[in-house]
């Protein structure tokens, strides 16, 4: 059976970007597979050449086998794209968008008023069908998006950032849809830069950095690759750098520690990673009571997908967005540029 999303050796760029330097992903009948990277990374860029919206300077891009660069059309008929801005026309009321939107998928009338009707019903979207978009919240506005883009049914669903800006009812009815989806078969490929998010979603996941995957796999598997367990204490409630130091350079000693931080930006806690399955947090309370020194707060965790990205770029998600935020945005640039002309 052929995947329902291959992408091999994928490039673009605009002008000075690079936006996607080395692409690659295979995506399976079915499955949730979430696209994981800081702003800027390349994820829109990736899904846009994929929905058959930009041409790539290189790579193999296809849907269920079909070529998305020989047969756009049928490729289109069998993707439904939820972008990351939903610019809905205010003046539509959400009933008549959905059948703006048929009319576009050249769906016959009868079957188009059926979906229209299971769509609103579906997304609990019925007693705000006959109103203007203009009055509807961030969260009615996505969940109209989304009945848009499944309206012709598609085999494969890709949002872009679904949940960005969404409150956290809105976000949670979002997930819990997608997971209906998934549960009736739709292939679903999603980008987002709240590890939660795919955490809590994807079967599948890759990770892209400044334009290339640099991981891949379920977010278990690639959690068990970086290894070791976190612990997370803090001295006291204000612990000074040294005394926090002199606690870490104790712990570090500790067999069972493979590596020990001071986290000046979280007041002086100290982070551990310590071997799976070692008696660690026991043993580390132990020794900082040997040692006279009291514990304000202690936790043991697992790697979380953070701790993946950490290891594979050296930096955490959080400071990938911060470096992001600091740079010249050339997509807002592009687009402002296009509304002038
Ligand atoms: N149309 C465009 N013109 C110029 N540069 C662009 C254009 N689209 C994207 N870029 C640049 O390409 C790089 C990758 O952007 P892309 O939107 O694919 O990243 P992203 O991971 O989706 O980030 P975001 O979450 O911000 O959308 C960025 O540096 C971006 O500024």
């Amino acid at each position: 059976m052929a995947p329902a999303v291959l992408i091999e050796g994928l490039q673009k760029r605009y002008g000075e970007v690079q936006a996607v330097k080395d692409v690659s992903l295979e995506i399976k009948p079915g499955e949730i597979f979430g696209l994981l990277g800081p702003n800027g990374a390349g994820k829109t860029t990736t899904i846009r050449c994929l929905c058959t919206l930009t041409l790539p300077d290189a790579g193999r891009l296809e849907v269920n086998g079909l070529s998305v660069i020989d047969y756009p059309r049928q490729v289109r008929q069998r993707l439904g794209y939820i972008a990351q801005d939903v610019a809905l026309d205010k003046v539509l009321t959400g009933r008549e968008l959905l059948e703006l939107q048929a009319a576009i998928y050249h769906l016959p009338g009868a079957i188009a008023r059926d979906r229209i009707a299971q769509m609103l019903r579906l997304l609990e979207l019925e007693d705000w069908a006959d109103k203007k978009t203009g009055i509807y919240s961030g969260g009615l506005k996505k969940r109209l998006d989304l009945a848009a883009g499944l309206l012709h049914q598609p085999d494969v669903l890709v949002l872009d950032e679904p949940t960005v800006g969404l409150d956290i009812e809105s976000r949670t009815a979002v997930w819990q849809f997608l997971r209906q989806l998934h549960a009736a078969g739709t292939t679903i490929l999603i980008t987002s830069h709240y590890l939660e998010e795919v955490d809590a979603l994807a079967d599948r996941v890759a990770i892209i950095d400044r334009g290339e995957v640099i991981s891949s796999g379920s977010p278990a598997e690639l959690k068990d690759q970086v290894g070791g367990e976190r612990i997370t204490l803090r001295i006291r409630e204000f612990t000074d750098a040294d005394e926090a130091e002199s606690a870490r350079a104790l712990l570090q000693d500790l067999p069972m520690v493979q590596d020990a931080i001071v986290n000046s930006d979280q007041g002086n806690s100290i982070n551990l990673v310590v071997e799976p399955n070692a008696d660690a947090l026991m043993t580390v309370q132990q020794q900082l009571k040997d040692a006279d020194m009291p514990i304000f707060g202690i936790s043991q965790s697992r790697p979380s997908l953070d701790d993946v990205y950490l290891a594979a770029t050296g930096r955490t998600l959080m400071d990938a967005e911060l470096a992001a935020v600091g740079q010249r945005d050339m997509k807002k640039e592009a687009k402002q540029q296009n509304m002038r002309r």
